[in-house]
This record gives C-alpha cells, structure tokens and sequence, in this order.
C-alpha cells in the first residue's frame, strides 16, 4: 500500500518537520464484559494502578471511565459551547492555518479509513473534523510502534511524544496536526488521561510480548484502544433526549474498543507470532491444553478450534456491551460507530469460516459484505435511543 507522505509545518512557521506516515505492514495487538463494577473514586487509573495493584484492570479502567463522564456532566451544566466560530481576536492567517491543519486530518483519514472518512461526513462540520484531529493523533500513535521507524522507537521517544502532548493539551502545539488537536480539546470535554494511556500502550507493546491472563490482557486492550471510545464521545456526542447515564455511554465506548482490540489480535494471531508476540491470556491457553510452542507451529487442532471458540464468544460479548450505548449518541455521529460495530465484528464470522485458521490465513470481510453493513448501519443509526440501560 502507498503510503502518505506530509510536509508538517509547524503553524507559527518556525519549524517544519517531514512526517511519515506509512499504512502498518506490521501489527502490534492491542483486552470478561465490564462486570459494571461502581466505584466511588474518580482518580486516576494509573495513580491508582500503582497505589493498589490488587485491583483488577477493569476497576483502574473504570476510574477512567468516571473521570471523562464526570468532565462531560459539568461541561453539560455550562453554556453551549462556541464550536469552531471565528472571533473578533483571532487572526485571519492563523485562522485560515487552523483550517488547513484540520483539512489535513481529513486528508490522513480518508487516506486510512475510507469508510470511516466516509462516515464523519454526515456529522456536523465541527464534530467531524475534531474526530479527525483525534484520528490523526491516534495513528500517528500507533505509527510510531507500529511504522517504518518502529525499530527506532526507544522509551525516550515516547516520553518526547507525551510531552508534546501536555504541551498540545496547554495550547502550545508543535506541528500543524497537533494544533488542530490542541484546538479540538480547547472546545470538547476531552481529558488528557485517555491520551496518555494510549500512550502507555504503546510503551508497554517495546516491553512485553506474553500476557499472563486476560486481566492483563484487558488492560493493554484498554490502553491502544479501549481509549479512543472515550476519547471520541465528547466529541460525537450524546442525544440529549438520551435518558442513560453519562458512565453507561462510555462503558459502551470503552466496551468497542476493547471489542474491536480483542478481535484484532484473533484476526492476526499468526503475523503477531511471526513478530515473537502473543497477545493471548496464556492461562486460558494452558487451560485447553495449549502453550506457545503450538502458536508458533501453526496447525489448527480441535484444541486451537476450542480456544479460539472460546476467544471469539468474548470479543462478541464487548461487542454486544458497546452495541447498547451507540443509540445514545447524538443522531448524527452513530452512522459511523454502527458501521464500524457491523464491519469489525463480521471478521470474528470471517475467522469462523476460515475454520479458525488465523495463522496462515487472513480473515477479512469482503466488499460485497461491506456495503452491504452500510445501509444496515444507517438503518440503525436512524433509530432513536434505547431504553434506559
Ligand atoms: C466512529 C469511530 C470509529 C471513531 C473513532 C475514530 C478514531 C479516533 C479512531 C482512531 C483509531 C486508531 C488509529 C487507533 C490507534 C491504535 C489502533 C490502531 C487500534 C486499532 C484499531 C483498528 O485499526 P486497524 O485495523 O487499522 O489496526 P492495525 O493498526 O492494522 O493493527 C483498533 C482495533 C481499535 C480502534 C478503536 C476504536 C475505533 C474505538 C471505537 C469506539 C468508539 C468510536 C466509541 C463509540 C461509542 C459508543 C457509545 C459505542
Ligand atoms: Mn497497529
């Protein structure tokens, strides 16, 4: 695949910087249902982490998980926000950089995500091209473990990359991309922690190859991309004829990501293998009698077609978590997450008709299959919001 190459200027035009942004030829892999666990706190996961490491990855997420819906519920009590007008103190080039900033996310995300691009293009001008900025921030993310210059990536680079982060966050961006965040999360709710998890995932992906139990598993799916539903629901929206709760919406969030994670790693199984990884809970693969020796020979068994069974039914039941929290968003923004939901968990079906062959054999949902989810996707998105849950 061709890949995207930018020209990055920083927007006060006293940098530039050549950003490479190359489609992953690599994979890394990005995590049992929320029990809807409720906890008192709204500290941070990761302080907590540290503080009381008894606690189970889906109590520190949840913490997360209060913390953005406690930022939403105040930024509700507020005046509406002013999305994107231009004031009397803006200047007219810095305004017009700001725009070009934001029409180069749209670029990079139609480059990677056509049917997702697609999508954000029935949202509103404003929602859409935040989501792209937060788009573009993610890939640009992952690019970094996950790119051509993967092999370059040293912790250090990572803690450079979260300072440029707090900087964005603080209103000073680096380079165009980042301002067009900066001004994104200048007008959403979006907290920073979801931000910095994300990159913890991608510290913890140049440190770990073996996840002991899906705890920990939970936790790394939670971390590369359980944080891009919380990160992208102050920005979709939610229907403000929704009656659920702010926590239950972004326990859906959360719940899709995970989904989409979990299905990832059982969809590249075998290419992760060939990179050293294993991003299985290795006491569930003991429990059906299998070790890594087995992954790393490849041969589908009726013990493997068990396991993977077993693995598949999960990812189904996250999806199922996040389906009921999708009708709460605001009407315009759902088209784009049901297609999403419809497209990524046909590959768990896909795998199924591969006969659980994930090692050699790429499970991947056809065109036909495609379009034909999109309708179906807007169909539901063209329903109201559910019941209470
Ligand atoms: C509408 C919508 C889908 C919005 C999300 C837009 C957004 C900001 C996406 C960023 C995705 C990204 C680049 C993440 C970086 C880490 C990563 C690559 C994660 C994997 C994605 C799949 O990508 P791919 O198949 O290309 O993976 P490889 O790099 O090839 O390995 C992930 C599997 C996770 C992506 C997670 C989501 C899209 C979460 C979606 C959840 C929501 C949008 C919340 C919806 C709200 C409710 C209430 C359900
Ligand atoms: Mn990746």
């Amino acid at each position: 695949m061709a890949g995207v190459l930018l020209w990055v200027v920083c927007p006060k035009g006293n940098a530039t910087a050549l950003l490479s942004l190359i489609p992953r030829s690599g994979k890394h892999k990005r995590c049992k249902v929320h029990q809807k666990v409720k906890f008192s706190t709204g500290v941070s996961a990761i302080s907590s982490a540290v503080a009381n490491p008894a606690r189970s990855s889906e109590e520190k997420v949840y913490d997360v998980v209060l913390k953005q819906a406690a930022l939403v519920k105040e930024q509700r009590g507020k005046k509406p926000l002013d999305l994107g007008k231009r004031t009397e103190t803006d200047g007219f080039t810095d305004w017009d950089l700001l725009n070009e900033a934001y029409d180069r996310c749209g670029e990079v995300c139609a480059e990677y995500a056509k049917t997702f691009y697609l999508g954000t293009l029935l949202m509103t001008p404003e929602r859409r091209r935040a989501v792209w900025a937060i788009y573009v921030w993610c890939r640009r993310t992952d690019e970094l473990v996950d790119g051509p210059n993967a092999s370059h990536i040293t912790p250090r680079a990572l803690d450079r990359w979260e300072k440029r982060l707090d900087d964005l966050f603080e209103g000073r961006p680096y380079d165009m991309l980042d301002a067009a965040l900066s001004d994104t999360v200048s007008k959403y709710p979006v907290d920073i922690q979801p931000f910095k998890d994300m990159i913890e995932g991608m510290r913890l992906d140049l440190r770990k190859s073996r996840y002991m139990n899906f705890d920990e598993l939970y936790l790394y799916c939670y971390y590369v991309a359980g944080t891009v539903g919380l990160m992208s629901v102050p920005v979709m929206g939610i229907a403000p004829e929704s009656k659920a709760s702010v926590e239950s919406v972004y326990n859906a969030a959360l719940a899709l990501g995970i989904a989409n994670q979990l299905t990832n790693i059982l969809r590249d199984v075998g290419e992760d293998a060939r990179r050293g990884r294993i991003y299985l809970p290795q006491d569930e693969l003991a429990r059906f009698g299998l070790s890594d020796d087995d992954i790393f020979r490849g041969q589908v068994t009726d013990k493997w077609r068990n396991f993977m069974k077993d693995q598949i039914k999960r990812a189904r039941m996250f999806f199922d978590e996040a389906e009921k929290g999708v009708s709460e968003l605001n009407a315009a923004s759902r088209w784009p997450v049901w297609a999403s939901l419809l497209l990524y968990r046909q590959i768990l079906d896909a795998i199924e008709e591969n006969d659980y062959n994930n090692f050699s054999k790429r499970a991947y949902v056809g065109k036909v299959k495609k379009f034909a989810s999109l309708p179906v996707a807007y169909g539901r998105a063209l329903m109201g919001t559910s019941k209470l849950f």
